[in-house]
């Protein structure tokens, strides 16, 4: 798991570290961190001159220098590459300078121009091999002003390699939001703890990949805010197949979804149970869904219902919603699930349903909603704009209201729940924007928390593998290739497998 921490728990951290340090110690432990990322890029050949020699040696480095410590950073670590033989010029783009920063480039030969001097910046930019984007860090609040957002702009253009100090200028730390110009760097240096804004999209795509610096601070750090799952966090939050097990043992869903105008949210919601490693799967629905069902998992055990779920049969969660309808029939099914005292997720006309029923989720079992912005939006009385424009801030809020698990689809793909950190997660593709692959998902998740799972290691799962598999099924089988193709939800449910094989990898 990677930890995020908001802002002002890092400065409180900063404060009670820099308490027993020596005065600028702090800055130069991240100035190093930098230069030595900075280094290996150059060594590598992934940015600068190739040939014999260390890659540093000879290489044009550009810092872009804010007015704050961020800046500091910069000029730093462009001391270290300069002392390395590297020809660093630094562009002072702020209304003050570092001052020791300054002095300690200067003094390893480095040299400096005011970004308002002339074209000498952009031809500075333009002959990088190393751009450093030193202008904000986390003190950064609010779209970048002159000339920062110039700058941005010239360096993001450019065919340096560009590494980010801390966070990417213009990106909010807490939020990942953007708003107008920002850097969009290969790789970002992040000091301490990761910052959620690195996480969540825009922010995520604008940080590239993403290297933490230890300085220090993780004795003096609180609860994180975010984290990241990565694949060994998944492998446990998976249900396992015991050598005790039997098809019962492994957990049974029942699927609620379908109705007789709407098939295919059925067919993949069962699709997804049945490749998440459910024992069995149990469906209930109207009959034109329960015979394609059949047709197309012969494995589910299907029961055709009209208003009462009391012959399906015994099952150790549930998911309702997939194309159920959202008339009167639909609801008296949606709550004789939530009426139980199992783990019960709610999808699609589900939620729609919810949100003139809110009063059926006061229960105490484990809850999992899995809204789209504009699900959402209905569900908190909001517009999809504002949920898509802050989706940490929405997704946390309705966590709280509703009482539930709450997954946001989109993006970047992150679940809350009442007093933990945001799980944010790392895979997914745009191409799984498809119709129904949200139903695969809610099927997935549905089998790991009949399988046993707690509610967010579901939910987190169930987007960690789900994200995979459409990955894997754009990129198909050719390895190593970059080619990928546009995918159907089909195909995301075919593509699981392969998903959970790259877990024990
Ligand atoms: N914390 C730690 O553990 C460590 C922190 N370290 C480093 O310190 C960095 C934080 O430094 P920081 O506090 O000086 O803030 P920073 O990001 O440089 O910017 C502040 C200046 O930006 C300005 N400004 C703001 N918004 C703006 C906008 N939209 N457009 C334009 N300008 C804008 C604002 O000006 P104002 O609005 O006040 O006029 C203010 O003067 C941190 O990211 C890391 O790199 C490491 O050295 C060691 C460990
Ligand atoms: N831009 C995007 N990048 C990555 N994943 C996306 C993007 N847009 C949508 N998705 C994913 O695609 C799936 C779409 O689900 P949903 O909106 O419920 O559609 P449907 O109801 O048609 O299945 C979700 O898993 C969502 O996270
Ligand atoms: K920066």
């Amino acid at each position: 798991m990677r930890y995020a921490h908001e802002v002002e728990k890092v400065r409180a951290a900063e404060r009670a570290l820099m308490a027993r340090l020596p005065e600028g110690a702090l800055m130069r432990r991240a100035a190093a961190g930098l230069a030595s990322v900075c280094a290996g890029l150059l060594r590598s050949g992934r940015a600068g001159v190739t040939g014999p020699g260390d890659g540093v040696y000879g290489a044009e480095v550009v810092l872009l220098v804010g007015s704050g410590d961020n800046g500091g950073d910069a000029l730093y670590a462009g001391e270290r590459l300069a002392r390395r033989g590297a020809r660093v010029t630094a562009i002072l783009a702020g209304s003050k300078t570092h001052e020791g920063g300054l002095a300690a480039l200067r003094s390893a030969g480095g040299r400096a121009v005011e970004a308002g001097d002339g074209d000498r910046p952009v031809r500075a930019i333009e002959a990088a091999d190393l751009i450093i984007d030193g202008m904000l860090g986390i003190g950064g609040r609010g779209g970048l002003r002159e000339p920062y957002a110039t700058l941005a702009g010239h360096a993001s253009c450019a065919i340096a390699t560009l590494v980010a100090c801390d966070l990417p200028s213009g990106v909010d730390a807490d939020t990942g939001v953007v708003s107008g110009a920002a850097v969009h760097a290969d790789v970002t240096v992040t000091f301490g703890t990761y910052k959620p804004g690195l996480f969540v999209d825009p922010g995520a795509e604008h940080a590239g990949v993403v290297e933490l610096v230890d300085i220090g601070l993780g004795p003096y750090l609180s609860d994180p805010d975010a984290c990241l799952p990565q694949a060994a966090d998944v492998d446990l939050w998976t249900p396992q197949a015991q050598r005790e097990s039997n098809k019962y043992r492994r957990g049974v869903p029942g699927v609620l979804a379908g109705s007789e105008t709407f098939t295919g949210a059925a067919v993949l919601s069962v699709g997804g149970a049945v490749r998440g490693g459910a024992g069995m799967v149990r469906f209930a629905s109207a009959r034109h869904s329960v015979e394609l069902v059949r047709h197309h998992w012969p494995e589910a055990v299907t029961s055709v219902v009209e208003d009462s779920l009391s012959g399906v049969g015994r099952v150790n969660a549930w998911v309702a919603g997939p194309g159920m309808g959202t008339d009167e029939r639909a609801e008296t099914l949606l709550g004789e699930v939530l009426a139980t005292d199992l783990p019960v997720l709610v999808d699609a006309d589900g939620l729609t349903v919810l949100t003139r029923r809110r009063d059926l989720l006061g229960r105490s079992a484990p809850t999992v909603l899995t809204p789209h912005a504009g699900e959402l939006a209905r569900l908190l009385g909001t517009d999809a704009d504002q949920v898509e424009a802050r989706r940490l801030e929405h997704v946390r809020r309705a966590a709280e209201e509703l009482n539930a698990t709450v997954l946001l689809k989109g993006s970047t793909t992150v679940i809350a729940e009442a007093d933990r950190p945001v799980r944010v997660n790392p895979t997914g593709t745009p191409r799984l924007a498809t119709a129904g692959s949200g139903d695969v998902l809610s099927g997935l998740i549905g089998a790991f928390l009949a399988g046993g799972a707690a509610a967010i290691d579901a939910a987190a799962a169930g987007a960690y593998l789900h994200g995979l598999a459409g990955r894997l099924a754009a990129a198909g089988p050719e390895p190593g290739s970059d080619a990928e193709a546009p995918i159907s939800a089909q195909d995301v449910v075919d593509a699981l497998p392969a998903a959970f094989r790259t877990l024990a990898g």
